[in-house]
């Protein structure tokens, strides 16, 4: 009886999903108006599914995309499968998209992670939130995140961090070898945890090894099954138990639980000026500092660990770019730049969405409420009309010069590279992101001498990642 139910209720979900499709596409051929942003032919129901698949599908959307706003300007509209859309890639039309995303900012949530959460009735952290429940922890957060330093007296704890990564890759130096990303996410996993314990870290750090080598295991995969599901509408996957989506909840449900032990871990050593005890102070239950803490951490993993494998990539391409960091590693511009540049050129958010409550003017085109906005932020990080040269890297375009109209030296609008989006829901994990990237590239450069040994290029897998494996030699610094 009861699998009969549940047999029902996908075949519902499956219904309803043609149904929508079908509905939402006669919309638009039925309704079209001229004020609405100019848009590609499509096809009825999968609008120009057709045309992606052809392009080489979602590895490439950011690369669809731009030759879209190539063929159509700054903003136009596009209806891919179900999801019907306006991308936008002029800095001045983002800006006026945050101005309008309201009380409570609506972002776009990755359907396997929401199907899962409603299928186990898990409660997740602030990017899962929404209305007064995130405003409520989002306040509290930035209080702590970001309008004060979270990384402020941590110097200690960060050097043991980034001393073990040094020391790891110690053992390639006068060799040829692949980078290993899982050494990555471990590096952003120590980091975060580190910084929200506080100094107490430092007398417990081999407590932490083996739950956060698990960790950064999970993670890692999660994210691969993530990118799996990406072929099928969530729920179907669910539906046919496909063997992406069984390994996808394996992988989430071990994380969660695993991030929940070793939250607690943290809770119960950590220091008394921590960011964690803090948050501990504050007037939230136990269970939900719990699922904050451990979302932070999972949320800021793959964005982090995935841009410091590009930041190793592009420094391992440009030697006089490192000769200029290890003049002076500590020169916090140049270090600031060389992670700037990477953020412009590989956006781990290679897209950023709002959903607006009400119908709006976008760029004199009437976009209605509740539409998706799609800010390209790979389009306009790499557009020749706010960075010249765009594809060069070019760390030293961002040292300050305030005889620029940009406030920088190679940078024409700055607006056009905003990696930690803006407005009320940008990210609250940037200072403690900057702070390991700037740390990184420090270390890196003052220990080692790297060079990239075969080209690659970007395939989106949720966020960019190289297309081949990334390879290096690595000599000693003296
Ligand atoms: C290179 C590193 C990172 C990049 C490029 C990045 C980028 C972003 C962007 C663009 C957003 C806004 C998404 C939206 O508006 O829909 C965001 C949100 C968020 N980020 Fe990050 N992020 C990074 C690292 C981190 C880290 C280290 C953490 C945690 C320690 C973190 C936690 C979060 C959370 C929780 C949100 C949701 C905020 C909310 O909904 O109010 N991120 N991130």
């Amino acid at each position: 009886m009861k699998s009969l139910k549940k047999i029902f209720s996908a075949l519902l979900s499956i219904l309803r999903y043609i149904f929508t499709l079908i509905i939402s596409t006669l919309g638009k051929f039925i309704g079209r108006k001229n004020d609405e942003p100019p848009s590609p032919m499509g096809l009825p129901v999968v609008g120009t599914l057709f045309s992606l698949i052809a392009a080489g599908g979602g590895e490439y959307l950011h690369l669809y995309i731009d030759k879209r706003h190539k063929q159509l300007g700054k903003i136009f509209k596009e209806s891919i499968g179900p999801v019907d859309a306006v991308f936008v890639s002029d800095p001045k039309l983002i800006k006026t998209i945050y101005s309008l995303e309201g009380k409570y900012p609506k972002h776009f949530l990755p359907e396997p992670w929401v199907l899962y959460n409603e299928k186990y009735g898990s409660k997740r952290g602030l990017y899962f939130m929404d209305g007064e429940e995130w405003r409520f922890h989002r306040r509290i957060l930035n209080e702590s995140l970001l309008r004060s330093d979270p990384n402020a007296g941590l110097e200690d704890v960060h050097d043991l961090v980034l001393s073990k990564f040094i020391n790891d890759w110690q053992k390639h130096i006068g060799n040829e070898f692949t980078v290993d990303e899982h050494g990555f996410y471990k590096l952003s996993i120590s980091f975060f945890v580190a910084s929200m314990m506080g100094s107490t870290y430092l007398d417990h750090e081999e407590v932490f090894q083996e739950d956060i080598d698990k960790l950064a295991s999970f993670i890692h995969l999660i994210f691969v099954e993530s990118c799996n599901l990406q072929l099928l509408p969530a729920k179907l996957s669910a539906f046919l138990n496909v063997p992406a989506w069984r390994r996808f909840v394996d992988y989430v449900k071990s994380a969660l639980d695993l991030g929940k032990l070793l939250t607690e871990k943290m809770m119960e050593k950590r220091d008394e000026n921590s960011f964690l005890a803090k948050l501990m102070n504050e007037d939230i239950p136990k269970d939900d500092v719990v699922r904050v803490v451990v979302d932070l951490i999972l949320g800021g993993s793959d964005t982090t660990s995935n841009t410091i494998h590009w930041i190793v990539y592009e420094l391992g391409r440009n030697v006089e770019v490192q000769n200029k960091v290890a003049e002076d590693p500590n020169n916090r511009s140049v270090v600031k730049g060389v992670v700037r540049e990477t953020l412009r050129l590989y956006p781990a958010a290679i897209f950023i969405a709002r959903s607006l409550t009400d119908d709006a003017i976008i760029g004199g085109y009437r976009v209605p409420a509740k539409t998706w906005l799609v800010m390209s932020s790979y389009t306009s990080g790499r557009s020749q009309e706010y960075f010249p040269n765009p594809d060069e890297f070019w760390p030293e375009r961002w040292l300050r010069d305030d005889s620029k109209a940009s406030g920088y030296t190679g940078v024409l609008d700055a607006g056009a590279s905003t990696p930690y989006g803006m407005g009320l829901r940008s990210c609250i994990g940037r200072r403690m992101s900057e702070a390991l990237m700037n740390l990184f590239v420090s270390k890196i450069i003052a220990n080692f001498h790297l060079v990239s040994t075969c080209e690659t290029d970007i395939i989106l897998r949720l966020v960019p990642v190289p297309k081949t494996p990334v390879r290096l030699l690595l000599t000693a610094r003296n």
